[in-house]
């Protein structure tokens, strides 16, 4: 448990299956200290909501009082609320805390008092102060099928539809929605969760789980959304750990024996944080299998030289060392001569006639010395020089013509920042996907995306098949802790090009290699 502290404002549901309970269990499951803001107190259970008892005002202002006293929060999520006077009071407080508080707080509201399950969880129809009131101070929005259509008005039957309806939800002021696939029947057999804030667009796809087990999904996946965004992960990775979270929630539901079913009554199992490959999504990119076969046509800034491939070859080991960065011919040399067997032309200044006969000697260098030389960016002229691989950026890789890259055997790794990326990078089947930056660097500007030594960790068990590479901020001093996350290689630039005896370090980080 962290010390980040998130606050649920939503309903009790007496059986513990949603609401305020599954809150509290996903928030705690996931690391973060849950607050409370009880908003009514419901009765329901397997044939419905029986009742519903909204507290008053002055209940819900004193809730209010008491936590931003003494426990402020990084992260509010939002569910039921059940008037218009709710709405409003919430909207002002909310008001205030991002314009008062010394960081202010990410709203996230699961919008369950407009549509849950048939139960019209509202004594009156709060829609418009909802849609004037509150969705403008909301960060991120997550809705279902049902409270897609109640609030944008767009009935979602194609890809097409639910991005038009992403963007009827920002343009009332939202900043990011997180559209569930959960009841979205637009692929057979898929369920395509859909998150935009306007200018990215990520697409999260599973195998549809036919579980009757299914109550507290919505509440349990904003929970976990919540919890995420309070460690720092950003929003494109908390929306795909809590697609997994709720995946292994609704598979656990097979795994228990009947006597434990009839206990949870219907409801979503919330687990601790999800670390096996099966429960997390596939990331929908252009032309990929997958996408073919949902008919998902989309897809971001492709440009016209980019094809898709996939099932790169292989570098013949899972572990590829000592892998340094370099940026110019000389260091080339001397690092091969020092004995380096994995390495990277990554060169930034140089460009026309000049950069062809570099990458032309690097690749001759490699050659002479066996070794497992990468150019960064420039696939063209590695295909040209018959290069042993290439390493491509996220941007990079939309432009580039991964079917000649993978037809005339050029390797090809990946640089990945978060889970979303690493997922993404999956359906590549790359020679190897890099994972940065594990620590703050000043070599490139990585803000917001420090990933640190238990994301790497976990990131390595998810793909166990494909050789992992960690970056960033990578010293002697630290590549004990960067290894015992299980990783298989270490890449730096400045731990070799700054050091006075590059040759000296190369020998003790062999000897990190050798002892972990
Ligand atoms: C091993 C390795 N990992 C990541 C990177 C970064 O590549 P990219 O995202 O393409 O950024 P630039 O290096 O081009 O700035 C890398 N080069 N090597
Ligand atoms: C080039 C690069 N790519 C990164 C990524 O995370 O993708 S971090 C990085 C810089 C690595 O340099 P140093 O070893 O000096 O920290
Ligand atoms: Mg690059």
């Amino acid at each position: 448990m962290n010390n980040t502290i998130v606050w649920t404002i939503a309903g009790s549901d007496c059986t513990g299956g949603a609401g305020i309970q599954a809150d509290i269990k996903t928030l705690h499951n996931l690391g973060v200290k849950a607050c409370t803001v009880i908003t009514a107190v419901t009765a329901q259970n397997s044939s419905g909501v029986l009742e519903i008892n909204s507290v008053s005002a002055e209940v819900l202002s004193s809730q209010l009082n008491a936590l931003s006293a003494e426990l402020p929060a990084s992260v509010i999520k939002i569910g039921l609320l059940t008037n218009v006077q709710q709405v409003e009071q919430i909207a002002e407080r909310l008001t205030f805390y991002k314009g008062n508080w010394p960081q202010a707080p990410i709203v996230v509201y699961d919008p369950v008092a407009i549509a849950s399950c048939g139960d019209h969880l509202t004594e009156e129809d709060i829609l418009v102060a909802i849609k004037t009131k509150l969705l403008p101070l909301v960060d991120v929005l997550t809705p279902n099928n049902n409270e897609l259509q109640k609030l944008s008005g767009v009935y979602a039957f194609s890809w097409q539809c639910l991005a038009r309806a992403g963007q009827v939800l920002l343009d009332l002021g939202v900043g990011s929605v997180a559209i569930k696939g959960g009841h979205i029947d637009i692929a057979a057999g898929y369920c395509v969760d859909y998150c935009t804030d306007g200018e990215h667009n990520y697409w999260l796809a599973s195998k549809r789980i036919n579980h009757s087990n299914n109550h507290g999904t919505g509440c349990t996946y904003a929970s976990a959304v919540s919890a995420c965004l309070a460690q720092g992960f950003l929003l494109r990775d908390a929306v795909s750990i809590a697609k997994a979270y709720i995946n292994q929630g609704l598979s656990h539901q097979s795994l228990i024996k009947k006597a434990r079913q009839k206990i949870e009554n219907g409801a979503v199992w919330q687990g601790g944080w999800p670390v096996q490959a099966k429960y997390f999504p596939k990331v929908l990119v252009a032309h990929s299998t997958m996408a073919n076969a949902l008919d998902w046509q989309l897809g971001d800034n492709i440009c016209s030289t980019y094809t898709f491939a996939k099932n790169f070859p292989s570098t013949a080991c899972q572990s590829l060392g000592l892998y340094p960065v370099v940026d110019s011919v000389e260091w080339v040399k001397r690092l091969l001569a020092a004995g380096v067997k994995t390495l990277q032309y990554r060169e930034k200044q140089l460009t026309g006639e000049p950069l062809s006969q570099a990458i032309e000697q690097v690749v001759l260098l490699g050659k002479q010395y066996n070794a497992r030389v990468f150019i960064n960016d420039y696939w063209q002229l590695a295909i040209k020089f018959d290069a042993y691989g290439i390493h491509l950026g996220q941007e990079d890789l939309l432009k580039a013509d991964l079917a000649k890259i993978k037809s005339v055997g050029l390797r090809l790794g990946i640089s990945t920042h978060g889970y979303y990326e690493f997922l993404q990078a999956q359906e590549y089947q790359p020679s190897y996907i890099a994972v940065g930056a594990i620590f703050p660097t000043k070599t490139k500007d990585m803000s917001n995306q420090i990933q640190g030594t238990a994301t790497l960790a976990r990131l390595v068990k998810l793909n166990t098949e494909t050789p992992i590479v960690a970056i960033g901020g990578i010293t002697l001093n630290n590549a004990t802790e960067v290894l015992n996350t299980g990783v298989g290689s270490i890449a730096v630039v400045t731990a070799i090009t700054e050091s006075k005896s590059p040759e000296s370090v190369i020998e003790s980080f062999e000897q990190i290699f050798e002892c972990c």
